[in-house]
């Protein structure tokens, strides 16, 4: 297997194939799929859906010259593999290895490092106008964005400028019907109605047809044929969206078909102005379980597979995750309070909404890749009396920052944020990561910041955002949720929860790094140091008594979060000492100093920041000897560094 794929050094080695073998060629790029997924989580579905598209594309288009973006990039794999890539392959989103997602420090042929859909269009405009007027106009430009992406408000933004702009460049409309769900939405619909009638090639042949039979008077009368040729098709298929945008409405034609794909890409690749190709294809085509199941198969789990393509073996992920817990504490909530409603940004699936929208189709509402609209249609929701609690995830939440600000803290309304995968989210990498939300949220007036320090305090934190009268922020990253053994205080306005006290010094954890903070300051206890332990459940309102006890009475401050330094938990410690004359000298914060974070095990990621049990005891010792804390360390040995 792979004898075609192992020999593919540039996209320029695919002319040499014949038809069969660029057939055998899309197989074994299917077979590389299947084997970098058994052994990892990986998306898969959407990639073995553009494998087709993506060698004809590579054959028609020179993208050493010619510009290519795919929106999201999660469907990046086959390009990958087509560009040079085939033997890193298997260090596919392994730290140090290739990314999930497109990456310019990997390939000249990867643009811009993506992982948020909807951008593509824009980029490849601008792309297209810089060449332009940079005297390179005889680059094409493509963008490959999926029926999921399309309805994000900036995909029509760029649409608008680039029918004014009038730009030769082409838009491929992925449509395989699926976001990482089935899609949602009225643009959806609109796309249905291209498959209720025959594929483009068919429809043509027919009216063409028609046309011929009509004895053409002059330029006039063809000239009013085409054009009702024309809108009639788009009418007929759902293009006439786009060709009223501005756009030329092409297709739809089958992604599958190589043969046509060529055809129609050497037909559009010349044409002047905005083009849109509507392209059918199915997620997972080419392996059955995956086909059959594209929603599993999204990012499916590692899995073996029986030689029938059948699948063996699921491995389940943790069902005690923060996102369960979660979601089960919604559920709980909506049972009982009729105002409670939920909305997901196409994520239902990734925040195990499944059964909330079973038991609750009124009230659970799936915007599509929307944040700027999910949260003022909250907004709204509150305004009117409702209780909704948006659930999206912190890297993708930052698409609604303006709304957030003017649609819900300006106003004050009582909108409750559920930030899931907030901190490091592992293989996903930079562009998933959730770690700026803590500072974005804070800088909001009326906005309240809270991260749970355990299983216990998700629920908890939950109700009490629901009985408050503002909006509330509650963030908790992609990991199995712990459970603190402790006796559980309730969670109060600004106020944290001493777990140990002790004079030597305090390491005050932020959300989820509870955990491990507790195993640190047991391994100081047992060298005889008094350190203390408090869960901050808060970072606003700040629980300025205990920290300032804290900075007053103990050898030191160490606060710990899973987020960056800049504006967060620890910054807003530093702040308010600051402000009320306390001591900072010995308030050392631990959290992701100015960097963009790597893909990898999130484990690995977590150790490399020292945001680990054993990082935080190694900088709790540093802040003992700056301390100058001297103890008799029990049985005379070393420092324990
Ligand atoms: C701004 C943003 N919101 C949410 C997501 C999560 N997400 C990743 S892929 C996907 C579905 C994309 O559907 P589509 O564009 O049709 O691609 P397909 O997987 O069907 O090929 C979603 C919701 C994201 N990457 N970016
Ligand atoms: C491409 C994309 O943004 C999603 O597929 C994302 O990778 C899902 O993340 P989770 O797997 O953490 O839900
Ligand atoms: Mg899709």
């Amino acid at each position: 297997m792979n004898e075609l794929l192992s020999t593919i050094d540039s996209p320029k080695d695919l002319a040499k194939f014949s038809d069969d073998q660029l057939t055998q060629l899309a197989a074994e790029i299917r077979e590389a799929l299947c084997t970098v997924v058994s052994d990892r989580t990986a998306h898969f579905a959407s990639n073995l859906g553009v494998v087709e598209l993506c060698i004809a594309l590579h054959l028609v288009y020179d993208f050493s010259q010619d510009r290519l973006i795919w929106d999201t990039g999660h469907q990046v794999y086959p390009h990958k593999l087509i560009t040079g890539r085939y033997h890193e392959f298997p260090t596919m989103r392994r730290k140090g290895g290739l990314m999930g997602f497109p990456n310019p420090n990997e390939s000249p042929y990867d643009l811009f490092m993506t992982g948020h859909a909807g951008s593509s269009v824009s980029t490849v405009l601008g792309l297209k106008t810089g060449d332009d007027l940079l005297g390179h106009d005889e680059r094409k430009a493509v963008a490959v964005i999926g029926d999921g992406a399309l309805p994000s408000g900036i995909v029509f933004e760029a649409m608008n400028n680039a029918a004014e702009l009038k730009k030769d460049m082409l838009v491929i409309l992925n449509d395989n019907e699926m976001g990482i769900c089935p899609r949602v939405g009225g643009l959806g619909k609109t796309l249905d109605k291209a498959r209720t009638t025959p594929l483009y090639g068919e429809f043509k042949k027919d009216v063409s047809w028609i046309l011929n039979q009509i004895p053409l008077v002059g330029g006039s009368v063809e000239k009013a044929l085409v054009q009702t040729r024309d809108a009639l098709k788009a009418s007929l298929h759902g293009g006439m969206l786009f060709e009223e945008m501005g756009f030329r409405y092409i297709g739809p034609i089958d992604g599958h078909d190589l043969a046509t794909l060529r055809e129609y890409l050497e037909m559009v690749k010349n044409l002047n102005g905005p083009v849109l190709l509507h392209v059918f294809t199915e997620k997972g085509h080419g392996f059955k379980p995956a086909a059959e199941d594209p929603v599993m198969f999204h990012t499916p789990p590692p899995f073996e597979r029986n030689g029938d393509d059948s699948v063996v073996s699921v491995k389940k992920s943790s069902s005690r995750a923060y996102t369960n817990v979660a979601s089960e504490a919604i559920h709980a909530v909506m049972r009982r309070d009729k105002r409670v409603s939920v909305l997901t940004a196409a994520m239902c699936e990734g925040n195990k909404l499944g059964k909330v929208r079973s038991e609750f189709p009124d009230r659970f509402f799936d915007t599509g890749i929307c944040e700027g609209h999910a949260v003022a249609f909250a907004a709204g929701m509150a305004k009117a009396g409702a209780r909704p609690v948006v659930d999206i995830y912190s890297t993708f939440l930052q698409r609604s920052f303006d709304q957030i600000f003017q649609e819900v803290a300006l106003q004050n309304l009582p909108v409750t944020f559920c930030l899931d995968r907030a901190g490091l989210c592992g293989p996903d990498g930079p562009t998933h990561h959730g770690v700026f939300d803590v500072g974005y949220m804070r800088l909001f007036p009326n906005m309240v910041v809270m991260a749970p320090g355990d299983e216990k305090d998700v629920s908890a934190m939950l109700d009490f955002a629901l009985d408050y009268n503002g909006p509330v922020s509650i963030r908790y990253p992609k990991t199995g949720a712990d459970l603190v053994d402790r006796p559980f205080v309730p969670v109060e306005l600004g106020h944290s929860e001493i777990l140990e006290w002790g004079e030597d010094g305090t390491i005050v954890a932020f959300g989820a790094t509870l955990a491990a903070s507790i195993q640190a300051a047991a391994r100081l206890r047992k060298e005889g140091l008094e350190i203390g332990v408090v869960n901050a459940r808060f970072a606003k309102p700040l629980d300025t008594a205990t920290i300032f006890r804290a900075i007053d009475e103990t050898g030191f401050v160490l606060t710990v979060e899973e987020g960056v330094l800049a504006g967060g938990f620890g910054s807003a410690v530093l702040e308010a000492a600051n402000a009320e004359g306390h001591r900072t000298d010995h308030i050392h914060r631990l959290g992701i100093s100015d960097q963009f974070v790597e893909h990898g095990d999130r484990g690995e990621l977590l150790a490399d920041l020292g945001l680990d049990a054993e990082g935080i005891f190694q900088a709790a010792l540093q802040q003992i000897e700056r301390a100058g804390v001297t103890k008799d360390w029990g049985n005379g040995l070393e420092h324990p560094a």
